[in-house]
């Protein structure tokens, strides 16, 4: 496959072209065309500038005044400590502990080079030497236990972040599997749930970045203290050397991430977009419809954005940081001065000088841990705010509707019950009154849009209905447990999901699942599986998913089959399934069809389907239309009355 960044490809397909050579970013212009230009033709559009959710951080990280920085900073702290203790406490506790150890190391061995020095600028060194010895071991032993603390705490931290990645991206996958499905409709529900995904992604990291922060500040601290208890004059002259260190640092910071954020919307399409090009599931799409030409231009765009983005960072970043390290220079130089200038003064020694030199290179090591890993714990802390946000709000929309647990239904009824998507002024279904009954199976027809999928999700409890009741015997289904709902219905929806798990996984989903194989078989050879199951490599041990090595791919309509054997396989009260056979042969629909009529007695079923003909063996038929109940019958009487829609769509049926 040509590479976005591959100079030598043709920029557009001559054979087919999309006319001239599409425009490109200045970052791309002067490269040779290797193919003749065809005749011209409209250009194709570049994509356009598409804001992400990191918009909103992005005006945070451009308002990010250094109040504001540390106003967030320790909240960002205080929520990673709070995750941390409750994934693992000893851990949580050992981190901190190494932190006090670490900055009483610090100044131990700090003071215990200021009393060393005098000694050793004695005139003789020797004996110097003999009497500093002691102050010196303690200062090594300090330094050796120090560097163990932070040793002990980075094993910590190891520990610590996966624990807190994967509790966090739990916490949020499962929420998603536990949320009303009304959820997915409110406004900009995607975006909050990729930001936060985000913060979750970056928990990985969390925990490290407090800990070198949180030390940054410790050591800052001890370093202080020791100068200031040396001689008072000295925090004064420390500040001076580290204060432009520190703006500088956070100016510079502030343009990393600005570049950083102006970039992301386009990477995250474009990182989208590399599935969709990269993915053997659009390659014969991508393909015979002659789309490379395009798709490429598109993503290269993509990669001229962002590189000219990061292009146009380089240049202040380069002058912010030319600018701080000289006037830390400066500084520097200002507090040598000062210190040469109380020495000579007489109201210094050049003992305590030299500590304030040592003083200040270790004050000067923890300030830039404070400003890179400040403004690293900043942004984290945005995402992180995302993230517990958005915990709170899908949290109080999880399906927990009442604890009434309603046995298999006799009858489901349908009493003015209809439903209105959020956000939509007309229901997608008008109140309706109907009886479902255990033995009959109802087919639901009607056009694109008519309301099928919204009716059954109401009769299967997946959704309440916004006006009226949907009741199974005496249970109204809000007031009962969702999961004790679920439990009875068996559901084939439109779109199945092609699970990357073992041939025996994907029927047995969501059931639990006996030792034994003949169930599994008996499902596989209800919808007409069984032989091919058998001849997989592992047989119902083969993983289906052509993706994973030394897995395997099913067609499009197996896939279908598989979904039907799942439902089956549950032996549900209450079977649902939505176009169940759209993409099977003649053979495997006809088979489906057969099983639900043999299995009907014990369950009620519904099948939505557009393929008139299975309509017949249906005992009942229920043509909707705009939401609302046209026509109700059997199939022949529909069909013979005057007028009937689903005598005109059967019609156009048979037209084909
Ligand atoms: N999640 C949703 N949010 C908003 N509107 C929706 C949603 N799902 C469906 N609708 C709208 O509700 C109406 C009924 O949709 P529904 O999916 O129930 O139709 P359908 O009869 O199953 O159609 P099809 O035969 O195409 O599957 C349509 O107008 C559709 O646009």
């Amino acid at each position: 496959m040509t590479s976005p960044h591959d100079k030598t490809a043709p920029v557009v397909d001559a054979a087919h072209g999309l006319g001239e050579r599409p425009s490109v970013p200045a970052a791309r212009t002067g490269q040779p065309l290797p193919l003749p230009l065809p005749l011209p033709q409209p250009q194709p559009t570049a994509p356009p500038e598409l804001d992400y959710n990191g918009r909103k951080h992005r005006r945070a990280m451009d308002n990010a005044s250094l109040a504001e920085m540390a106003r967030r900073i320790p909240r960002a702290l205080a929520q990673t400590a709070r995750l941390a203790w409750s994934v693992d406490r000893r851990m949580a506790i050992t981190i901190l502990v190494c932190q006090l150890l670490s900055g009483l190391g610090t100044a131990v061995m700090l003071t215990a080079v200021a009393e060393a020095l005098p000694l050793l600028t004695t005139h003789d060194p020797r004996a110097g030497l003999a009497q500093a010895w002691p102050a010196l071991a303690v200062a090594v032993v300090a330094l050796a236990a120090g560097s163990g603390t932070w040793i002990l705490a980075d094993w910590a931290t190891r520990r610590l972040n996966p624990k807190i990645a994967s509790t966090a991206d739990l916490a949020l996958v499962d929420l998603h599997m536990r949320a009303e499905l009304s959820a997915y409709d409110t406004p900009g529900f995607t975006d909050r749930s990729q930001a936060a995904e985000i913060g979750a992604m970056r928990a990985v990291d969390l925990a490290d970045d407090a800990k070198t922060l949180t030390n940054g500040f410790v050591q800052l601290v001890s370093a202080a203290t020791v100068l200031t208890s040396l001689h008072p004059l000295l925090l004064g002259v420390l500040l001076l050397s580290v204060v432009p260190r520190g703006l500088g640092g956070v100016v510079a910071a502030r343009i990393d991430y600005r570049v950083h954020d102006r970039t992301i919307s386009a990477r995250n399409v474009r990182g989208m977009m590399r599935w969709w090009l990269t993915t053997a599931e659009l390659a014969d799409e991508l393909r015979a419809n002659t789309m490379r030409g395009y798709l490429h231009f598109w993503y290269r765009t993509m990669c001229d954005r962002v590189e000219g983005r990061e292009l146009e960072g380089a240049r202040p970043y380069l002058w912010v940081t030319l600018l701080a390290a000289s006037l830390a220079g400066l500084f520097t130089l200002g507090m040598w001065a000062s210190l040469a200038a109380l020495v000579l003064a007489g109201t210094m020694t050049t003992a305590i000088a030299g500590t304030a030199i040592v003083a200040s290179q270790t004050a000067g090591r923890a300030l830039n841990s404070i400003v890179r890993y400040g403004a690293v714990m900043f942004h984290h802390g945005l995402y992180l705010s995302d993230y517990f946000d958005f915990i709170a709000e899908v949290g109080s929309m999880t399906a927990s509707r009442g604890s009434a647990r309603p046995r298999t239904p006799k009858q489901i009824r349908f009493e003015a019950a209809g439903f209105t998507y959020a956000g939509k002024d007309t229901p997608a279904l008008h109140p309706v009154s109907l009886t479902f009954s255990r033995g009959e199976v109802v087919a639901l027809v009607g056009e694109n849009g008519a309301g099928k999928s919204t009716l059954i999700r109401m009769l299967t409890g997946l959704t309440l209905p916004t006006e009226g009741a949907v009741y199974w015997d005496d249970t109204d289904l809000a007031t009962a447990d969702a999961e004790a709902v679920w439990q009875h219905v068996g559901l084939v929806p439109q779109k199945n999901g092609h699970w990357p798990l073992a041939a025996r996984e994907n029927i047995t989903l969501g059931q639990p699942h006996s030792h034994e194989d003949a169930p599994v078989w008996d499902a596989a050879g209800r919808v007409g599986m069984a032989d091919h199951l058998r001849e997989l490599p592992d047989g119902l041990d083969t993983l289906l998913a052509r993706s994973v090595w030394g897995g395997q791919e099913l067609s499009g309509g197996q896939w279908q089959r598989l979904a039907c054997a799942r439902a089956m396989y549950r032996r549900p009260a209450v079977l649902v399934l939505d176009e169940p056979t759209s993409e099977m042969d003649a053979r495997g629909e006809h088979q489906i069809f057969r099983e639900l009529h043999t299995m009907a007695p014990d369950r009620i079923t519904v099948v939505v389907t557009h393929r008139l003909d299975n309509v017949r063996m249906a005992d009942r038929v229920i043509v909707l239309d705009q939401g609302r109940i046209r026509e109700e019958g059997t199939f022949d009487s529909l069909v013979q009355t005057e007028g009937s829609l689903l005598a005109e769509l059967y019609a156009l049926a048979q037209d084909r």
